[in-house]
């Protein structure tokens, strides 16, 4: 394959459930080694198009293409390229954390070299619990457990839906540790979050899913630019502390130090956080004309 190709191409995707349309005919395509958060209020459709994504849901219309291949006619070897996290915990019980994690290495083993499995507990932090049945871990343990599960075949495409619920903020940290490093290896990731800052730190691209549309496509940055959020601005002027909030913040700095010159001091400007971003996104989306916003954001960020 080469690098540049599309590891997902997904056009007009659409998705009826009865008579609910939940997805109209959604865009996006990921290169190898990219990390995207897919991003969208309860609801928007987010879990059924990684289902789609993976094969285990069939799609009303569209094309996808996942590593080349369309997902309904997926077989086995395609499928062992993937590793699924889904949000539902599959029960394995009366399993040791090991001995799961083993048999399921073996299953790839005839395709690529599996984790090392006491690499693989280390890293997800369950080298303590390795020898405990699974029914005895913590939730956090658990979901630590799926990662694991997805990640044991070394795949060439990372699909996690909310991974991190139920992480204590170490582990997050770990996790977001070891998504970077599985994308340094050239593994391409989408996962689903509804945390923020989570998305903002770990995804080159970040995808708003709203209204059955991807209504936004880019970097975290690209997005803030797009929307223009606040910036607050907080100086000391004469030992005076004073705090500003503006959309033009270059500009006031700029006036700021024009005015006043070296008297100017402790100066922090905190841009918009991507939560800011989104939730202005999402309301412009829901109030004003949603094709029209949609279409000028997707110009701006693409
Ligand atoms: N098997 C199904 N049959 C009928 N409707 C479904 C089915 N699965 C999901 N839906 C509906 O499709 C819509 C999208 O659901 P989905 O789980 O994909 O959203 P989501 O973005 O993942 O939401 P959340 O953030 O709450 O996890 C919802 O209205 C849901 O009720």
């Amino acid at each position: 394959m080469a690098g540049d190709e599309a590891v997902l191409d997904v056009r007009g995707l659409r998705m009826r459930y009865g008579t609910n349309d939940v997805l109209k005919g959604v865009d996006f395509q990921a290169r190898r080694g990219e990390v995207l958060a897919l991003l969208g209020p309860n609801g928007a459709g987010k879990t059924t198009t990684i289902e789609i994504l993976e094969g285990f849901r069939m799609r009303s219309a569209g094309d996808v293409s996942v590593l080349g291949v369309d997902p309904a006619r997926g077989d086995e070897a395609w499928r062992a390229r993937l590793g699924v996290v889904l949000q539902s915990w599959r029960d394995h019980g009366k399993w040791k954390v090991r001995d799961l994690l083993e048999y399921q290495a073996m299953h790839y083993a005839q395709y690529r070299e599996p984790w090392d499995i006491d690499a693989l507990v280390d890293v997800v932090g369950l080298a303590e619990h390795a020898e405990k049945r699974v029914s005895r871990l913590s939730g956090g343990q658990r979901r630590r457990l799926d990662v694991a599960i997805g990640i044991v075949g070394r795949p060439e495409l990372l699909i996690l839906d909310e991974p991190t619920v139920g992480f204590d903020p170490a582990v997050r940290r770990e996790f977001h540790d070891l998504v970077h490093q599985l994308s340094d290896e050239d593994a391409t990731v989408l996962l689903t979050t509804h945390d923020l800052a989570e998305a903002e730190k770990l995804a080159d691209r970040i995808l708003i899913l709203a209204g059955g549309n991807v209504i936004a496509d880019g970097s975290a940055d690209q997005l803030s630019l797009r929307m223009a959020t606040e910036a607050e601005i907080k100086w000391t002027l004469h030992g005076q502390r004073f705090v500003h909030t503006t959309t033009e913040a270059t500009k006031f700095v700029h006036d700021l130090f024009k005015q006043h010159g070296d008297d100017v001091a402790d100066l922090e400007v905190r841009r918009g956080s991507l939560e800011d971003t989104y939730m202005a996104m999402v309301r412009e989306f829901e109030s004003g004309n949603r094709d029209t916003a949609a279409r000028d954001f997707l110009e701006v960020t693409r």
